[in-house]
């Protein structure tokens, strides 16, 4: 019997994953290692070769230190699932004119409801990832919180997880800076894994161009879009574009207008196949709209409530207020905030915690 029962480790190959799962094991857990294979490289007509997670020496890496360390490892074949929740929302979503964030669906149906499912038929307890957040648990409720590593902290891509998720996760790395599980891997004896580069695009998109991808599979998107209307603030018609799924919310390169200021993408209208531009000082909005909301650490609003908004990533977050009762759930900052990209997501903390999040739905130009 071991010490603490039997946990599931998504093992991606990398060094984060391998090391989380080594811990565990060192801790006396009984450890099941998983890799999942998400996407077909072969299939996705990408130039690009192989270069995420599914490739076949991150399933030998994984698969190595796991005999290093006597414990069974398995490939998962999720290619379905991966392609039914994450892949047809990506182009769902750039078709309605939004900017998606695939790897927060991932999360959310593919490493946990999905991996849940597979950790059940193997007899697990747990699951656990190399992601560095914590995991907490106050009132009856569990959450999400930051990583202590600041750069590294993964909090926004967890807003999404379910109560029952979370009851059954474990977080070994919310506690470590990056470079101190560098060591580690070392300490570890795989020096390779300690010197393994960040991977960050999308990981079905290894050569970052989404827009090939999305005409790719969708058949006549290019010629049903082409040629629509790139209008400015003002209504006035400044020049044609090349599809609306192929902007962007805030950007400024490869517009094809030569307009003597710089120009952004404020707008994109899929109804009217509109992009709308403006000045830098267009893209500050004020007040935007969630949906598809999931409460972390209070079950939900009762009250307006004071919180720290991140919009994208890499955002320092923005103090705003949530306003309950509201459906879509209304957000007004107390500055205005640059670029608010719908299909985004939205995470409201409080300090370190994640209170909840959901989808940015819309950014609205003035407070009602
Ligand atoms: N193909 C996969 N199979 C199993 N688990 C995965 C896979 N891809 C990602 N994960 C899990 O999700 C976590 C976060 O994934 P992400 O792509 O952000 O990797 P990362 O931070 O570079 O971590 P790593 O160094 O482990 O690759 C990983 O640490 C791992 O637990």
């Amino acid at each position: 019997m071991s010490k603490h029962g039997r946990v599931l480790v998504a093992m991606s190959g990398g060094v984060d994953s391998t090391v989380a799962a080594l811990m565990l094991h060192d801790q006396g857990y009984e450890v099941v290692g998983v890799t999942m294979k998400t996407w077909d490289y072969a299939t996705s007509g990408s130039s690009k070769k192989e270069t995420g997670c599914c490739n076949l020496d991150s399933f030998n890496d994984a698969r190595a230190a796991a005999v290093k360390h006597g414990f069974p490892h398995y490939i998962i074949d999720i290619r379905e699932e991966f392609g039914h929740f994450v892949i047809n929302n990506f182009i769902e979503e750039y078709l309605s004119g939004r900017t998606p964030n695939p790897c927060i669906l991932c999360n959310t149906h593919i490493k946990w409801e999905a991996l849940l499912r597979r950790a059940d038929a193997l007899h697990c307890d747990y699951i656990a990832t190399g992601h560095y957040v914590n995991l907490k648990y106050e009132n009856g409720r569990y959450f999400v919180s930051k990583g202590v590593d600041e750069n590294k902290d993964q909090s926004y891509v967890m807003w999404g997880l379910s109560q029952e998720c979370l009851s059954r996760t474990i977080f070994p790395l919310g506690k470590y800076h990056k470079t101190e599980i560098r060591e580690m891997a070392l300490a570890y004896g795989f020096p390779e894994l300690a010197r393994k580069s960040e991977s960050y695009e999308i990981c079905f998109i290894p050569d970052n161009d989404y827009r090939g991808f999305l005409k790719r599979k969708v058949e006549g998107l290019e010629s049903q879009t082409r040629g629509g209307k790139l209008v400015w603030q003002d209504g006035t018609v400044v020049g044609e574009h090349e599809g609306y799924p192929f902007y962007t919310v805030g950007q400024r390169k490869g517009l094809g207008v030569a307009l003597g200021k710089p120009a952004y993408v404020t707008d994109i209208i899929p109804e009217t196949n509109t992009v709308v531009l403006g000045e830098e000082r267009d893209l500050y909005r004020p007040t935007m709209e969630v949906y598809k909301l999931n409460w972390m650490k209070y079950p939900g609003l009762n009250a307006d409530m004071q919180a720290t908004i991140k919009v994208r990533y890499r955002d320092r977050g923005t103090p705003g207020v949530l306003h309950a009762g509201t459906d879509p759930l209304r957000v007004d900052f107390d500055t205005p905030v640059k670029g608010i990209a719908p299909g985004q997501s939205a995470v409201f903390y409080e300090g370190d915690d994640v209170i909840g999040g959901g989808i940015i739905l819309r950014s609205v130009k003035e407070k009602h």
